[in-house]
């Protein structure tokens, strides 16, 4: 069953124009490894990098004929600069575009005013990736859990202004209630304190609104909630690294920054952007994680490395950050975050949650280290 669907999608993606409209993606040699499992149907196309925004169309238009191929249930299909599967070469090895030159840290005179930390929090960290749907809230969420897992104190702040989802993801709702003066009480899911952008501008605000909002809305979040005493406040960042995400990470005082990114050369271009937005600021970089790393059968329980593996990786020994760990797609990570039961309290013992809590304290030793630094300055006193 599984080899038909395969040579029917295979068929069916012959109707496919490559980038130039010449040949078809089969013929060109642009179609990865076809994974199929009960339904599923994952693969990428390469793609120039520079061409990924406009060749989406391509990528919907493969989606869409595959989804029609009988037996199909769901498809992800993803663009990838380079062939990664199929024994071809390692795209990430190859020919990943050079990293841009490391920004040289500003000397200590140079930088910001230091900014004011939230009484109770002893380190705010930030969970950020280049683009959109690489899993940066799955893995906030996830790694939140984690760090409460290991005895932590955590809260988790979603600053995602274009799609918050930790109110879906902690399975949480509604209003936080308002206590003396102007101060807020969290929400709470799974023991974590919970605020999210969600729980403060309404859904059907437009999102030119949004933006305008985000800083006013960030700074409440940050300092007129009842946080208590927490460990560690998880930031749940905006995708991107355009003006609001830089305004944001100069707004809040962080510890550090996780990176996260798929191993596709083109999410890979995307995380180094991030990357540099936050030396830009001079934010610490904690290390990178491999979200979707290699796809985890659910039948045989095998791996695939369908999307180029181990990217992120020889991305983080290149720009010198810690790697933190390779999280893989599964079925299960999906359904559990969808459901409201991330994996880490949904199956605490399995082996997707043992990846995590192995990332959360990597996080928590590089945090550790960062402040323990003593070329970084101490946060000077400032008042509003
Ligand atoms: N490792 C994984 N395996 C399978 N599915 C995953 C994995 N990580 C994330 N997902 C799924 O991918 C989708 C996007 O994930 P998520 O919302 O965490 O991404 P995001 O980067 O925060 O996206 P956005 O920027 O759009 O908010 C979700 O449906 C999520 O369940």
């Amino acid at each position: 069953m599984t080899d038909t669907i395969k040579s029917a999608v295979m068929e069916r993606l012959r109707q496919i124009k490559g980038p130039d409209l010449e040949g078809d993606i089969v013929s060109l040699g642009l179609v990865s490894d076809v994974f199929v499992s009960d339904g599923r149907v994952v693969f990428s196309i390469t793609v120039p990098a520079e061409r990924a925004q406009e060749l989406e169309p391509l990528r919907q238009a493969a989606e869409k004929v595959v989804k029609e191929v009988d037996g199909v249930e769901t498809v992800m299909v993803a663009l990838t600069a380079e062939r990664a599967a199929g024994g071809a070469r390692n795209a990430a090895q190859q020919s990943a575009p050079k990293p841009a030159p490391q920004q040289p840290r500003r000397p200590a005179e140079e930088q910001a005013p230091a900014k004011p930390g939230v009484p109770g929090i002893k380190h705010i960290v930030a969970v950020a990736s280049g683009k959109g749907g690489v899993g940066k809230s799955t893995t906030t969420a996830n790694l939140a859990l984690a760090m409460a897992s290991l005895g932590k104190k955590v809260g988790v702040l979603d600053a995602d202004i274009y799609g918050p989802s930790v109110p879906r993801l902690f399975n949480v709702s509604g209003r936080p209630e308002a206590l003396s003066g102007r101060m807020l009480k969290p929400m709470e899911g799974y023991g974590i304190k919970v605020m999210s952008m969600g729980f403060m501008v309404e859904e059907e605000t437009p999102m030119i609104w949004r933006g305008p909002m985000v800083i006013s809305a960030l700074t409440q979040m940050l300092r007129e909630v009842a946080w208590g005493e927490l460990d560690v406040l998880v930031v749940d960042m905006p995708p991107g690294t355009g003006d609001a995400q830089l305004t944001m990470a100069q707004q809040v005082p962080l510890a550090g920054a996780v990176i996260v990114s798929t191993p596709q050369d083109l999410a890979l271009i995307d995380a180094r952007k991030g990357l540099n937005m936050f030396k830009r600021v001079d934010v610490p970089v904690l290390g990178i994680v491999e979200n979707m790393s290699y796809f985890l059968c659910p039948d045989c329980g095998g791996r695939h490395d369908i999307f180029g593996h181990g990217g992120a990786r020889a991305e983080a020994d290149r720009l010198k950050v810690p790697f933190l760990g390779e999280v893989p797609l599964t079925m299960k990570i999906r359904e559990t975050s969808d459901a409201g039961t991330p994996v880490v309290v949904s199956d605490p013992e399995g082996s997707v949650a043992g990846i995590y809590k192995d990332i959360a304290a990597k996080v928590l030793d590089s945090i550790d280290r960062e402040s323990a630094e003593p070329t970084r300055a101490a946060p000077s006193i400032v008042f509003d």
